[in-house]
This record gives C-alpha cells, sequence and structure tokens, in this order.
C-alpha cells in the first residue's frame, strides 16, 4: 500500500533520539541541514534519475554521465553555489556526491585540482586553478601505465628537458609505458596532471608531475603527437562504466618548462635540478589526500548497504509461523544478527575515523606548510593503513548485505549488485590494499627497530612506548561484562598488535638481507599491520565483533585465553539483543533518501514486494509477451520434439 509506513512498528521500538542521531551522524546541525537539502533537491529533479541505468548500453550510459554532470554544473551556479571558487565547496561536493554516478568530475576535482593545489608553485596555481575552477580546462591523473601501477617509481613515461627551447619532451617509449586507467582521460579531459621521469642532460632525476594539455579546446580533438582513448568496459554493468577510464600515448610532446609542478624541485632556464629543503614523498601528496577521502567514504558506502540489508530483513519473513500466524522477520535470527550488526557497528565506526583521519591530515598539512615534516611518515602509514582497512571491510560488507537479502539482494533493483561493482575498485585504486598495508609494516618495524636507540614512538604507534608492559600483558576478563569496559578492548588490541609486531621485527632480524626478510615475511607483516590499523579504529570507537572474528590471533598471542573469548562471544550475543530493537531506527539516521538508496528492499516505507512486483514489469524483456527470437529460435525448437514426439 503506497503511502502506508510498513515499517513503523520498527520505528516505535527505538530507545534513542533518531533525529538527534542524525545530526551526530552528519557531524553537525549545519552539515545535517545541507545534505538533507541537496539530497531532497538531487531527488526531485528528472535529469538525475537512476533507476533506468541497469538497462543502457554504454554510450547511452556514458552520455547520461555528461548530461548529468552538466545539469549539476548548472545547477551549482544557479542555485549560487558557485562563486569563484566554490565549486570545491560543501554543497556542490554534495551536490556530485549525491548524483551518485562515477564521472570525469570526481578525478577533476578529487585529484587534478589538489595535484595542483598541492604540488604547484604559486605562480602556476595563479595561472591554471581559476580556468580549472570554472571548469573551462577538466583536468586527470595520469600516473599508473599499463605496466607499472604501485611501483611509481618504476614509470617510464620521460619529460627530457631541452635548453634549446626551453621546454620539456613528453614521450612514451614503450608500449608498457602507455598510461592506462586514468578516470576521466578517455574522452573528456582537456589536461592532465601526467607522472613521468624527469631527465636532464642524460640523468634521470626520477618521477615528477608535469601539466599538460592533451585536447584542442576548440574541437576537442587530440593534440599533435597524441593518441588517446578509453579502456573498454569494465567489472558489472552499469557501475563504474559511466567513467572513461582511459589510454594515452605520447610521441615527443613539447610543453613549457613552466609546467613541470614546482613546489617540491624546480628545473631552472639553465637546466639545473633544485631541489627544495623538503621530502621527495611530497609528490606523492595527492595520493596521501585522496587516500584521507576514501576512508571517509568508506562508511557512506557500507551504510547504504547496511541501511538496505536492515529495513529488508525486518520486512522479510520465514518460517516459524504456527497455526496461520505470521513468520518470523529474519531480522530476528541470531545469525542474521551475527552478520548484520557488526557491520551496523563499522559503518558507524568508519564513520567516526573518517572524522579522526580528517583531523590527522589538516593537522599535518598545517605543520608542513610550517616546514615541519615529522609527522609526513605517521600520516602516509595511517591513510594508507585505513584506506585498505575500510574499503577492504566495506567491499565485503556490502557483499554480505547482499547475501543476507537472500535471492532478491541479486536483483539490480537491490541496489546492491551496483553499489558492489561501483565500490569494489577501491580496494585497488589509490594503492593495491596488500601493498599499502606493507607500507604500513614497515613503518611499524622501523618503530620497533628504533625503540632500543631510545626513539620515542608517536601519534598511532605511541602504545609501543609500553612494550614491556604489553609482552606482560595478559587479560583479567572474568566475566562477559567485563568486556563491556572500553580500557578492557583496548589493552587487549594493544597487546596483540604490539605482540604481532615484535614477532615480526624479531624474525626479520634473522636475515642477515633485510629486504629478502620483508619478502619473506610479507603475509605475516600484513596481519601485523591489519592489527594495528584495526587497533586505530578501536581507539576512536568500541569494537567488540572485531576480537571475536579475530580471536585465534589474541589466543594465539597469549592476550587472552579461550575462556574469556568466549565471554567476549557471550558479550556479543548480549549487546546484539540490545541492537536489535533500535537497527531500523540506527540505519534511519543516515537519512538517506529513497533516491540515493535506490534500492526497493530499503525503501523507507519498507513497501517492497508490491514494488518489486512493479518493477519486474519494467524490464525492457517485458516489452512484449512473446520475445524477439522466437520464431528463429524457439518455434523450431518446439516444433522439432513436436516431429519427434511424432515419430
Ligand atoms: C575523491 C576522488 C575520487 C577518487 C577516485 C579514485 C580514482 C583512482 C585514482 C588512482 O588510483 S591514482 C594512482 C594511485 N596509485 C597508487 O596509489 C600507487 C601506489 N604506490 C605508491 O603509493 C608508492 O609507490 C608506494 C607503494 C608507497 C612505494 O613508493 P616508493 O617505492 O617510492 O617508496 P618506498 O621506497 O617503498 O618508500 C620510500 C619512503 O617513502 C615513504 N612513502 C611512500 N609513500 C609515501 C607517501 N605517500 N607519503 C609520505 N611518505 C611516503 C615510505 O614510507 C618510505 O619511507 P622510509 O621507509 O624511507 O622512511
Ligand atoms: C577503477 C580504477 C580507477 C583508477 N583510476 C586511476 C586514475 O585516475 N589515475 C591513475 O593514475 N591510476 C588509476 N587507477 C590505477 C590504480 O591506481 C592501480 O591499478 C593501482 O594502484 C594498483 O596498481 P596495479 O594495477 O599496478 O596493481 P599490481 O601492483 O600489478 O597488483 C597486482 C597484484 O600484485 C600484488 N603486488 C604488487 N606489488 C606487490 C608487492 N610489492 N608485494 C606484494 N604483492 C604485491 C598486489 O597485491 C596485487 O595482488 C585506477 C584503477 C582502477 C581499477
Amino acid at each position: 500500500m503506497e503511502g502506508v509506513d510498513h515499517l513503523a512498528f520498527e520505528r516505535n521500538k527505538a530507545q534513542f533520539d533518531v533525529d538527534e542521531m542524525k545530526i551526530v551522524w552528519a557531524g553537525s546541525r549545519e552539515d545535517f541541514e545541507l545534505s538533507d537539502r541537496i539530497s531532497r533537491l538531487v531527488a526531485s529533479d528528472p535529469v538525475f534519475r537512476k533507476d533506468d541505468r541497469a538497462a543502457l548500453g554504454r554510450k547511452e550510459l556514458f552520455k547520461n554521465t555528461l548530461r548529468k554532470a552538466a545539469h549539476a554544473w548548472k545547477r551549482v551556479i544557479e542555485l549560487r553555489l558557485s562563486g569563484e571558487f566554490s565549486a570545491l565547496e560543501p554543497e556542490a561536493y554534495k551536490l556530485r556526491a549525491f548524483v551518485d554516478q562515477p564521472a570525469f568530475t570526481d578525478l577533476h576535482w578529487g585529484m587534478f585540482v589538489p595535484a595542483i593545489q598541492g604540488q604547484g608553485t604559486d605562480e602556476q596555481q595563479q595561472k591554471w586553478l581559476p580556468l580549472a575552477y570554472r571548469m573551462q580546462i577538466i583536468g586527470c591523473y595520469a600516473q599508473t601505465e599499463l605496466g607499472h601501477g604501485s611501483n611509481v617509481q618504476g614509470l617510464e613515461t620521460t619529460a627530457t628537458f631541452d635548453p634549446k627551447t626551453d621546454e620539456f619532451v613528453i614521450h612514451s617509449p614503450t608500449l608498457t609505458s602507455s598510461k592506462w586507467w586514468p578516470g576521466g582521460l578517455g574522452k573528456v579531459s582537456t589536461h592532465a596532471v601526467v607522472y613521468a621521469r624527469l631527465i636532464i642532460d642524460g640523468q634521470d632525476y626520477g618521477v615528477h608531475g608535469f601539466i599538460v594539455q592533451l585536447r584542442s579546446l576548440d574541437d576537442h580533438l587530440p593534440l599533435p603527437g597524441i593518441t588517446i582513448g578509453d579502456i573498454g568496459m569494465k567489472f558489472g554493468n552499469a557501475a563504474y562504466n559511466t567513467m572513461d577510464n582511459g589510454v594515452l600515448t605520447f610521441d615527443h610532446v613539447r610543453i613549457p618548462r613552466n609546467q613541470m609542478l614546482m613546489r617540491v624541485s624546480q628545473v631552472t632556464r639553465e637546466g639545473k635540478y633544485v631541489h627544495s629543503n623538503v621530502p621527495r614523498q611530497l609528490v606523492y601528496g595527492t595520493m596521501v589526500y585522496v587516500r584521507q577521502k576514501i576512508v571517509a567514504d568508506a562508511s557512506v558506502a557500507l551504510s547504504r548497504a547496511v541501511c538496505i540489508a536492515t529495513r529488508y530483513s525486518a520486512v522479510r519473513r520465514q518460517f516459524g509461523s504456527h497455526n496461520g500466524g505470521l513468520e518470523t522477520q529474519v531480522i530476528d535470527y541470531k545469525t542474521q544478527q551475527s552478520r548484520l550488526f557488526p557491520l551496523l557497528a563499522s559503518a558507524y565506526a568508519f564513520r567516526f575515523v573518517g572524522e579522526w583521519l580528517l583531523w590527522l591530515y589538516t593537522d599535518v598539512t598545517e605543520r608542513l606548510k610550517a616546514k615541519d615534516f615529522s609527522t609526513l611518515p605517521e600520516a602516509h602509514a595511517c591513510t594508507a593503513g585505513l584506506k585498505s582497512l575500510t574499503t577492504t571491510a566495506t567491499a565485503d560488507g556490502i557483499e554480505e548485505c547482499r547475501k543476507l537479502c537472500g535471492g532478491h539482494g541479486y536483483l539490480c533493483s537491490s541496489g546492491l549488485p551496483e553499489l558492489f561493482a561501483v565500490y569494489v575498485p577501491a580496494c585497488t585504486y589509490e594503492g593495491d590494499n596488500i601493498v599499502l598495508l606493507l607500507q604500513v609494516a614497515r613503518h611499524l618495524v622501523k618503530t620497533v627497530s628504533q625503540l632500543s636507540t631510545g626513539n620515542k614512538p608517536v601519534g598511532t604507534t605511541a602504545y609501543m612506548a609500553r612494550l614491556e608492559q604489553l609482552l606482560q600483558y595478559h587479560s583479567d576478563v572474568k566475566k562477559a561484562e567485563d568486556w563491556l569496559k572500553p580500557n578492557v578492548v583496548l589493552e587487549a588490541f594493544e597487546a596483540r598488535a604490539a605482540r604481532m609486531c615484535v614477532a615480526c621485527a624479531q624474525n626479520l632480524s634473522k636475515f642477515s638481507n633485510p629486504e629478502e626478510g620483508f619478502q619473506e615475511l610479507a603475509a605475516d607483516l600484513v596481519e601485523a599491520a591489519v592489527a594495528h590499523c584495526q587497533l586505530i579504529v578501536v581507539s576512536n570507537v568500541y569494537a567488540l565483533s572485531l576480537l571475536h572474528k579475530h580471536l585465534g590471533d589474541f589466543i594465539s598471542t597469549g592476550c587472552i585465553d579461550p575462556k574469556q573469548g568466549s565471554l567476549a562471544n557471550e558479550q556479543l550475543r548480549n549487546l546484539y539483543s540490545q541492537v536489535r530493537p533500535n537497527a531500523v531506527a540506527l540505519v534511519d539516521a543516515y537519512n538517506y533518501t529513497d533516491h540515493y538508496l535506490g534500492s526497493i528492499l530499503g525503501r523507507y516505507d519498507g513497501n517492497v514486494y508490491p514494488k518489486l512486483y512493479e518493477e519486474a514489469w519494467k524490464d525492457p524483456l517485458n516489452d512484449s509477451i512473446v520475445p524477439d527470437g522466437f520464431k528463429e529460435y524457439i518455434q523450431p525448437l518446439l516444433k522439432q520434439q513436436l516431429r519427434n514426439a511424432r515419430l
């Protein structure tokens, strides 16, 4: 029935104020009001319709993306969301987010602009940013090559300085040096920040960023020496295929010298390489910025899936009916709760961790401005590690939510297949998750090895200063409720992470060649890095389900004994019972519109079955009662069977 709230009985059970929780989730009343206003604005605009996406072919899908991006830009200007710089402001960012369709604009605003802001000199920023802010040029981030992604130092594209003309010559010397993957490159971008090896007078100075114009601003044709196109269909139907990930090769393309991004290092008119007194890793700054953003976005993707699965689990009933009464809501099954509620908790946990990481990132940015580089390794390790942890958990969590919705979860109209297909590359892009965890492991091993030299660990590794105590630690939990004390949980996580790191460091010391040891022990190092990153999450929020999931680590490192493990499990069950009456209200607090959720199973009103039934008839296959191809392929078969039967 239209207009009836089928989940009202669930909402009435809530034991907290949902409106207050909406503000907690949004960050502040102001943020809540902004999100609420912009999400409704997008939902009510027919151009931003998205329920037809699954049935569109690639070309239609892509054109539809261009139309939405152009319309979004028009709305930004009409609604005065835009002044000179305001396409970067929260309103415009939210508008793009609620349109919910990956597009070239993500890379323009998310990487091209930040690369110039972070690595360009003041002069370069003054020249390029106003053009980019007004979208008079559209840019992408061209780093990855066909043969090289994770290993940035292995990139092959060259930028050779020509002192005669005061230019760089950008060239792709091999097939494997073709730029491959950059979003927005394939069909849209007029410019790119291209990462290439700087060569001066035959000497290789390593990878640097260059602003390169790719297409004519008049007719959009590639400039001379440039070959460019889309790399082809990706996983999922609509999903990330709205994005023109591209391939690009250069044949001796010339750019003026002042288009090398020169905040970190410079090339003078005479061809002299000057490196400012700053760490060379600042060239990687855009990746650090985007990894932090990806962590903030993980809670959004996971909460969408959890919202769909929670509402549907309250609507769906299976078994347990007596005397013709109602069957049991599947959300009341303990197994459903033990799979769903930790994901609900994780979505909230990632929301708060995202806030904390933004604080850390802002802090390091301020310090960098004051030439204090001391917290850069910590910022790199935290952004890399949390990017890895949250995207892996979110991708797995979305898939689990699909399974939690049974068969209907597999329908595109559930919203879950597309959400998964769009989200899962986050485990790979902006740094493969394993490669990033190995970076965290290097940071941890270094921290442990420096303890003996009296170096005091800081930031998220500060707990290592209490190494002696953590190596002696054994949990004193005696009853299930003890696991409710945040300090008890935190200490167990600290001891487990410290012991796993120390074990790795000790095993590494047995190798005469440290690099060989690092390769050999990589799997253990990754596990130690995960334990450390989980500790960061736990120190920001409370997370007993993680302890249950990784019980093996806690018992094998001697932090807790099996009895204490089963007490943790008992306490978890108690917590699930406490969450149960609040579950629907906890996902309502995300304040997502039905448009944004894009899911019949997750509808706010819970009116699932009539809408699923209605939706099925909209499928193009149902345009005709007898399918195309009947006469050619089905009828002859049937006739043949008839003939055979007569024989
Ligand atoms: C919101 C926007 C929308 C998002 C859409 C997303 C679209 C996707 C875009 C992309 O994917 S862009 C391409 C992203 N590519 C990557 O992420 C590549 C991953 N690889 C790397 O980042 C690096 O190559 C590496 C794996 C970190 C290794 O780098 P390198 O070989 O140079 O370093 P090492 O020798 O291992 O380490 C040297 C030293 O530098 C430190 N370090 C490494 N990275 C950073 C960093 N980003 N910041 C600060 N410091 C860094 C590293 O820890 C080592 O330190 P020491 O041990 O020497 O102290
Ligand atoms: C949807 C999407 C969008 C993207 N957008 C952009 C973009 O806009 N701009 C851009 O420049 N790039 C972009 N990329 C590229 C992306 O950044 C790279 O794909 C990513 O960094 C991973 O690198 P790779 O592909 O080289 O993986 P590889 O490094 O080849 O990984 C393959 C396997 O090897 C393993 N491996 C690699 N090195 C090690 C190691 N040292 N130790 C142990 N295991 C290892 C990995 O864990 C993985 O299992 C995009 C990619 C995708 C999928």
